[in-house]
């Protein structure tokens, strides 16, 4: 493989708490190594668009503490098309840029695998996405941020909640990830957490509300990711109305509060290591490969296992705790 001159670095898919961190760690370790780093805007939008910027160590200054994403981030639908990848793929050849740093979720990892497959640019991805629902990484960059963000607003509505004498069905993100719904579950003392990988029978729901109101609970908070099956905090909600009537019942969707925010010390930290590391396996040769964090190690997992290896993450012994911690 030629040696790398010109690094692409962009963020993708939802933006995450942490990815600031991680492009200036991409661009500052790049440049100490010797090689140029342009910043693409929006995404794969913005390679399609060439929207190029080339970073110096400058360009990434002050922005370690900012949520969001400075080089913005895009879902772009043309990037699934053939036709789109090729395009952004010119587009990359007439910049001078020979590998990538792809920051983003599931979708912007299987962009990024279509891409280095059909034209073999060397891609190194990082996981950024608070939905942490990536093989190979304990945790993504943005979902501590975001855990603690939704803790926040938890503890907010416990304490109207308790004041009411309500039970209140809050709504985190999570399509098809429960794991802030249950981090955030077991955190906020949840009285039940509704995951889209595990069903919850309704009437199991409510036998166990009916148990809390029965042993003097003042309030119950459930915690419901999006994605859940029952079809999400409004439907739970009115399913219950009709059959249990002890508390008022009130619903709250977090929404994307839950994604914005100062990224957490844990984030920065995280986008640091992975971003630099992502440049050190790029100039070692690596390719088609997410950069994650096991055990506190940085590691390397083929990019087609970090996206479709599922047998992952929910620790069942979480849930199963949560429903003791809460009687
Ligand atoms: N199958 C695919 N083929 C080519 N490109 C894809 C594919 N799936 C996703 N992408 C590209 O990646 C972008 C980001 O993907 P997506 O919207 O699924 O977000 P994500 O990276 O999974 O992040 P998050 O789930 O955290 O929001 C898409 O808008 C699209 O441009
Ligand atoms: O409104 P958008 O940008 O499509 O994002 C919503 C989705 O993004 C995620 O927050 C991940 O970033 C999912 O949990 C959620 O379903
Ligand atoms: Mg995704």
């Amino acid at each position: 493989m030629a040696s790398i001159k010109k690094i692409g670095v962009f963020t993708s898919g939802g933006d995450a708490p942490g990815m600031n961190a991680c492009v200036r760690a991409v661009v500052r370790t790049g440049i100490y190594l010797g090689k140029q780093v342009v910043g693409i805007h929006q995404g794969y939008q913005g390679m399609i668009d060439k929207k190029f910027i080339n970073m110096d160590a400058r360009s990434v200054r002050n922005i370690i503490q900012l949520g969001g994403t400075v080089l913005k981030t895009a879902r772009c639908a043309e990037f699934r098309t053939p036709e789109g990848r090729e395009k952004a793929y010119k587009n990359l050849v007439e910049e001078g840029i020979d590998a990538l740093v792809p920051i983003g979720g599931d979708g912007t990892f299987t962009g990024a695998e279509f891409l280095s497959r059909e034209f073999g640019i060397p891609v190194i991805c990082v996981p950024g996405t608070i939905d942490n629902d990536l093989y190979g990484s304990d945790f993504t960059l943005g979902y501590d941020t975001a855990t603690n963000t939704v803790i926040e607003a938890i503890d907010k509505i416990r304490d109207t909640a308790a004041s009411h004498d309500r039970l209140f069905f809050v709504e985190v993100m999570g399509r098809d990830s429960g794991c802030i719904a249950l981090h955030a579950g077991v955190a906020g003392g949840a009285e039940a957490i509704l995951l889209p990988e595990k069903e919850t029978a309704i009437d199991d729901l409510i036998v166990k509300l009916e148990e809390g109101a029965l042993s003097k609970k003042s309030s119950c908070i459930v915690i419901i990711a999006e994605g859940d099956k029952n079809g999400g905090a409004y439907n739970v909600a009115k399913r219950v109305k009709e059959k249990f009537d002890f508390y008022d019942i009130k619903v709250t969707i977090l929404g994307h509060l839950q994604r914005g925010g100062t990224p957490s010390s844990f984030d920065r930290v995280l986008g640091s290591r992975m971003g630099y590391a992502a440049v050190k396996a790029l100039i070692a040769g690596e390719t088609r490969k997410m950069v994650g964090l096991k055990g506190n190690m940085i590691q390397l997992t083929d990019l087609e296992e970090a996206i479709h290896n599922h047998s992952f993450k929910l620790e069942e012994d979480l849930l199963e705790m949560a429903t003791i911690l809460s009687i």
